[in-house]
């Protein structure tokens, strides 16, 4: 057996209702390295990293661990033979507390006498936690804590146990700059301590630097497998794609011209973490929105969309009605009823949870925004349900069986194809996009980039939240930059505009 060799996947296939995911793949996973995993959108690196870890099995092929059969019977198994997985969706479960996530399956860890000694349990959850360097109550519901802690309490739970394979799985398009710059470290640390890590990520330079090694995988094959001297993003990504694509996917303009209409007015709102936000969204306008982590971006597209109610101040969409002769109406934004009748749509960072019907098919969850769109007369004729999804589908290229599959079964970046689907092409006269792009590969980027110039052209107002930099500065005609709730700096579209003019105003 090869020195360091950890685990070995031999011909490994992976069929769900006889449509295979996995091809014959043949992988190998050394301690002291980095192993990038990379691949379009349902290309199987969920499918494969799933079986590694115990979630799902395989239908044909075999794995050796130290040169041994493994094959894991469950999570907690694979976790037993040190090996942990961070999941690419939300891994943690809401109604619990925090604490109660972190030890979830294995509570007999903290019984003493025939109960749990929870203050135990508590400090050992502080501890772990205070590993990734946070520290907060752990006996909050877990629900209470943003979507990138969540993920950060995720990291801390597989780190508690020690494990010689990390796996990865897209994390770091959900989390900020800060909690990028953490996971590569913990990444990098454990490398040193001679363990392995397996990590897919849809950022080529972002794989390219931080690993050793890079697997590319195409339609649940093994393309290609290149090591650190052979790195070369675009051969990597055509391998990827299977043809030659564009380096530069965001639009080349410099025009930051928007209609002079105002389309949404944010006055001196106070609401959750934001202070005093004060801006305008004009019609035709791409505007972006950064900062780190604890900014209130996130919960700045939250309030657009109604689901957090100011404390003071107020967010109106301004509707110009025939009647009034064009005259300006403000309508308060209430709750997500009222923006959705005054025509917001909004793409949530947490797909799973906040915008798509995971149990519901794919037609199902691209139509219900676009009902009024589709109705003739009184109804809305199935005939016309189906062309619009499938619409969707082929301009978005979403991997799927047909449109009536379920949501649930698609890969993480198709389900993000759909959130996005849902809003574009439903006539929403105001779309707040919180990292829209999440988990899409690079060839979908491009599609999604394009779909979003043209709905500004067409007057669309855009406001687009994004911990990516260079989207943000590729896609923008304004960004404003979020700081301890405040905008802490506006920039206009420039050639001169580059991160570093930017970071020093989201720190
Ligand atoms: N539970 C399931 N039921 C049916 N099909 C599934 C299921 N899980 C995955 N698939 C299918 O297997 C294929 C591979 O999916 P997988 O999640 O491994 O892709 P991926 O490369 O991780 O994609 P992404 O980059 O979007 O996360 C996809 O076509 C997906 O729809």
């Amino acid at each position: 057996m090869e020195k360091d060799l950890f685990l070995e996947t031999k011909n490994l296939e992976k069929a769900f209702d006889g449509i295979k995911a996995l091809d014959g793949v043949s992988l190998k996973v050394y301690c002291g390295q980095i192993q990038g995993l990379i691949g379009e959108n349902g290309s199987g690196k969920s499918t494969i990293s799933s079986i590694i870890s115990g979630i799902h099995t395989a239908t044909k092929g075999e794995i050796l661990l130290r040169g041994k059969p493994y094959r894991p019977r469950s999570p907690l198994d694979a976790r037993d033979n040190r090996i942990c997985m961070i999941v690419q969706e939300t891994g943690t479960i809401s109604g619990l507390s925090v604490a109660d996530n972190l030890f979830l399956g294995d509570e007999a860890m903290f019984l003493q006498h025939g109960s749990i000694n929870r203050k135990k349990m508590q400090r050992e959850a502080e501890k772990s936690l205070e590993k990734v360097g946070l520290s907060f109550d752990v006996t909050a519901p877990i629900e209470t804590l943003s979507f990138e802690t969540r993920k950060l309490v995720e990291i801390a739970r597989a780190l508690y146990f020690d494990p010689t394979l990390l796996i990865v799985d897209e994390t770091t398009t959900a989390l900020s700059y800060e909690g990028r710059s953490l996971i590569h470290k913990i990444m990098r640390d454990l490398k040193e301590q001679n363990k392995a890590v397996l990590f897919i990520s849809h950022d080529l330079p972002e794989l390219m630097e931080i690993c050793d090694r890079l697997t590319v995988l195409r339609d649940g094959k093994l393309i290609s497998a290149f090591r650190k001297e052979e790195f070369d993003e675009r051969l990597i990504k055509q391998t990827m794609v299977g043809r030659s694509i564009q380096d530069n996917f965001y639009r080349s303009d410099f025009d930051a011209s928007h209609g002079e209409k105002r389309m949404m007015q944010v006055s001196h709102v106070d609401a959750g973490p934001l202070k005093d936000v004060t801006f305008d969204l004009h019609e035709g306008e791409i505007l972006g929105v950064g900062g780190l982590s604890g900014s209130g971006m996130h919960e700045l597209g939250k309030l657009l969309y109604g689901m957090l109610p100011p404390l003071r101040g107020e967010v109106t969409v301004l509707q110009d009605t025939k009647s009034a002769g064009g005259k300006e109406i403000p309508v308060r934004v209430k709750n997500i009823q009222t923006a959705m009748e005054n025509g917001i749509g909004y793409v949530s960072k947490d797909r799973d949870q906040e915008t798509l019907l995971l149990n519901a098919s794919i037609k199902d969850n691209l139509v219900i925004s676009a009902l009024d769109k589709l109705k003739t007369g009184f109804f809305i004729l199935p005939r016309a349900e189906k062309e619009f999804s499938q619409k969707q589908v082929g301009s978005l290229h979403i991997k799927c069986s047909g449109v009536n599959q379920t949501v649930g079964e698609l890969s993480g970046g198709n389900k993000q194809k759909v959130s996005f689907g849902k809003w574009i092409g439903n006539q929403s006269r105001i779309l707040i996009l919180d990292s829209p792009t999440r988990g899409v590969d690079v060839g979908v980027k491009t599609t999604m980039y394009q779909l979003i110039y043209q709905l500004k052209k067409q007057g669309c107002a855009i406001l687009i939240i994004s911990e990516e930099l260079p989207e943000l500065i590729g896609m923008s005609d304004r960004v404003l930059i979020m700081k301890d709730g405040c905008v802490s700096m506006e920039f206009q579209r420039s050639p001169e505009l580059v991160e570093s003019s930017i970071i020093e105003y989201m720190i």
